[in-house]
């Protein structure tokens, strides 16, 4: 039937002949050669260890065989012959139309992946870049900065190791950066930033970053600077084994074509579809832990099941079921989790080393597990290809589609979505990685910092939980919009444990960087070639930017906060909420929970409604309590922020005729005792503050008054 080696098996509604390696499933498809009921089994969709992938005409890889094939003397002698098998070898041939196609293959490293010009017409960051970098970080680094134009921007240079030698040793050969700066990157990196300010540069060896954490440089680069000049540089590099091309690592020219295509898939009549979803999976949690009353569970551990089992039905209409049991897919998702986290902080790419991944322990089992993940998700979009029901965005949005409401089926029926390219398969693995640990995390240090901070605030929370609900089990939407106090803990939870805490970039063009909250004048030059770290912890954390910014205090988020010393930073005002939670817009950038500017986070709204109907599920039903000190808790971090020893608490189950906790009029109290009003706002006059009071605590001793907000 069809003679396509990574074909297996294929059931047909009609027959057709094709080869593709000669032409493309799309191109195919497109001749009325295969029928689009067709339906290819196993790998007909490209994934990403069998696919035929078109040669980049931008690269120099097509140049050196546009050189070979237009001069015919030069197809003789020995050169010519290890030329062919060169390309034997890499998997590369010519179609019968004349374009290069390429198949992955163990020797993948013998073509050239390096652009000649990247297609928006910007050079790529080259050799000679990373030269004249290299060389301008040695020559400040001893003074001459100002000399050669380049503004006193302090250097940090890690040179004291605090570890053992046996760690150090394991960190130069596990090309661990984390090892190597004796504890978390970016607890690092704030230390370095109490003692530089908010821009220094961070050098190990000849390797620099410029590390920012100052609200108006990086409104500068995320927001008013195009995704052109400043792409995702090194973090692309790390995560493409994995995402492939998918939103987050892409470069800026497959992104624009692809946020395009996601975001609408993410519209409201979809996320209030949701609720149901995250609500149902709560309740399984909900009734797990019913079966523990009062044993020890470690709620980070099930706070990361039930994301993950909700992301894989959002995503792709798969049931994980890591909930209720463990299975060996569930394990390679956690697997390549940690294989990505541990890459994104190693400084030495020995992943890349040729054949890495058939004798190097973990990276064998890395490809193992990607294969089964690749093979699962081939045949996912396989059977939504085969069920394809074509439509516009707009009939799409309007479509009741209860049986599978997934983020691929809407993919794959959005007319002129192009599915014979690995950039589907691509964008679902992304957001498989990229919405699941992140609201776990979430999740785990807002019940963490609740638990362990002063009893009114938590009484508070629940208080409003259990009023809101009255007699329901789960909330709707509305009910979440009524939560105010649940989503500012909430919000409060990702100030202080941003995920991730820093955002990576890499400038593509000379810039000049305001001089916010830094005392050079003049602006700051950077580099083309730069790769930056924006410190989500530090901003999030900086004493100019917040009062009292190490407290986890979600009453803050009713209180303005504004700094003087810093004129371009227009401060944090709450009246510029506008949606669930305080966004960079009313921090200017200060707080940067989803990231910002126009490659900010897609799944904003998606996680924190997710997050607070499986947090006000668990308040509404539940008391928790440490199993031993808060501080055997922890933290360690990776791509997101993790506690050492898990986040052991013993839950106690609480009856609807239990009276509704008793606040005492804390929350109003925080304000009041700053001379605000109970609002959080500034009294509009002398008299008024004048004739401020304490409200005396409601006592709803009664459980009548649990339906009475
Ligand atoms: C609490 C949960 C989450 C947090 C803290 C979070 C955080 C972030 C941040 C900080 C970025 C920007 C990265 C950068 O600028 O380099 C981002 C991007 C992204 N996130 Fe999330 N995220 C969360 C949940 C989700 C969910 C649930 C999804 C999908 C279902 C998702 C999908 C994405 C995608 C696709 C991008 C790339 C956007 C682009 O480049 O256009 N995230 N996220």
């Amino acid at each position: 039937f069809c003679h396509h080696p990574s074909i297996r098996k294929a059931s047909v509604t009609q027959l057709a002949v094709v080869d593709l390696e000669k032409t493309s499933p799309a191109e195919e498809m497109a001749n009325g050669n295969i029928p689009k009921t067709l339906r290819i089994e196993g790998k007909g969709i490209p994934n990403r260890k069998s696919k035929l992938e078109m040669l980049d005409a931008t690269t120099y890889e097509s140049e050196l065989i546009k050189t070979w094939e237009t001069d015919p003397d030069r197809q003789s002698g020995f050169d010519w012959e290890i030329e062919k098998l060169r390309r034997l070898f890499a998997g590369l041939r010519m179609r019968e139309d004349g374009t290069w196609v390429k198949k992955s293959s163990a020797f993948d490293f013998l073509i050239s992946k390096q652009r000649l010009q990247t297609s928006d017409g910007l050079k790529p960051v080259n050799v000679l870049d990373v030269a004249i970098l290299f060389s301008m970080q040695i020559l400040s680094s001893i003074g001459l900065g100002p000399f050669l134009g380049m503004d006193p921007v302090p250097t940090a240079i890690i040179q004291k190791y605090e570890g053992s030698f046996l760690s150090f040793i394991k960190g130069v050969l596990g090309g661990d950066l984390q090892t190597l700066a004796g504890g978390p990157l970016f607890l690092l990196l704030n230390k370095y930033f109490l003692e530089y300010g908010p821009i220094f540069n961070l050098a190990f060896g000849p390797k620099a970053f410029l590390v920012i954490s100052d609200p108006v440089m990086a409104k500068h680069i995320l927001r008013d600077r195009t995704t052109d000049q400043y792409c995702k540089g090194m973090l692309a590099e790390i995560l493409e084994p994995i995402m492939g091309k998918g939103l987050i690592p892409a470069d800026p020219i497959t992104w624009r074509v692809r946020r395009r295509a996601i975001v609408p898939a993410f519209h409201k009549k979809w996320l209030n579809s949701m609720v149901g979803l995250f609500n149902a999976r709560a309740q399984i949690l909900s009734r797990d832990l019913e079966t523990k009353n009062n044993q020890v569970v470690d709620m980070e551990e099930r706070f990361c099941s039930v994301t993950l089992d909700i992301i894989g039905k959002a995503v792709f209409n798969y049931d994980f079921g890591s909930v209720t049991k463990e299975s060996p897919i569930v394990k390679a998702v956690y697997r390549v989790l940690r294989e990505a986290e541990h890459r994104s902080s190693s400084f030495i790419p020995y992943w890349n080393l040729p054949y890495a991944d058939q004798w190097m322990g973990g990276q064998v089992e890395f490809r193992r597990d990607m294969t089964m993940l690749d093979d699962i998700l081939a045949d996912l979009i396989n059977d939504a290809v085969a069920t394809r029901r074509e439509a516009s965005v707009e009939e799409l949005e309007e479509r009741e589609n209860s049986d599978d409401p997934s983020l691929l089926r809407f993919l794959v029926d959005m007319r002129g979505e192009d599915l014979s390219s690995s950039v589907l398969r691509d964008d679902l693995m992304t957001m498989l990685i990229a919405g699941h640990e992140t609201t776990a995390a979430m999740l785990t240090w807002t019940l963490f910092e609740l638990s362990n901070a002063e009893p009114g605030m938590l009484k508070e929370v629940q208080k409003e939980v259990r009023t809101v609900l009255a007699d329901k089990e789960s909330p709707d939407y509305d009910d979440i919009v009524a939560m105010k106090k649940l989503r500012y803990a909430l919000i409060e939870g990702l100030r202080l444990y941003p995920e991730p805490p820093v955002l990576i970039r890499r400038a593509r063009t000379e810039d000049c960087l305001p001089q916010g909250s830094s005392d050079i004048r003049g602006g700051i030059k950077v580099l083309r070639g730069s790769d930056i770290f924006i410190s989500t912890w530090n901003l999030h954390r900086s004493p100019d930017l917040w009062e009292n910014p190490e407290k986890y205090d979600p009453t803050r988020w009713e209180r303005p906060f504004k700094n003087d010393k810093i004129p371009d930073w227009n401060g944090y005002n709450p009246d510029k909420i506008s949606g669930l939670y305080p966004n960079e817009q009313a921090t200017d950038f200060a707080f940067l929970p989803f990231g910002g500017g126009s490659r900010k986070c897609v799944g904003d709204q998606f996680a924190m409604i997710e997050a607070a109907c499986t947090m006000a599920t668990l308040m509404n039903r539940y008391d928790f309590e440490f199993e031993g000190s808060p501080d055997d808790v922890g933290m360690q971090t990776g791509a997101t922020i993790h506690t050492m020893n898990g986040l052991r608490m013993r839950p106690r189950k609480v009856s609807v005729n239990d009276p509704l906790p008793s606040a005492d009029g804390w929350w109003e109290k925080q304000h009041l005792k700053r001379g605000l009003s109970a609002n959080g706002r500034p009294f509009e006059s002398t008299e008024l503050l004048e004739n401020q009071h304490i409200p005396t605590p409601e006592r709803p001793d009664d459980p009548g008054n649990r339906a009475a907000p």
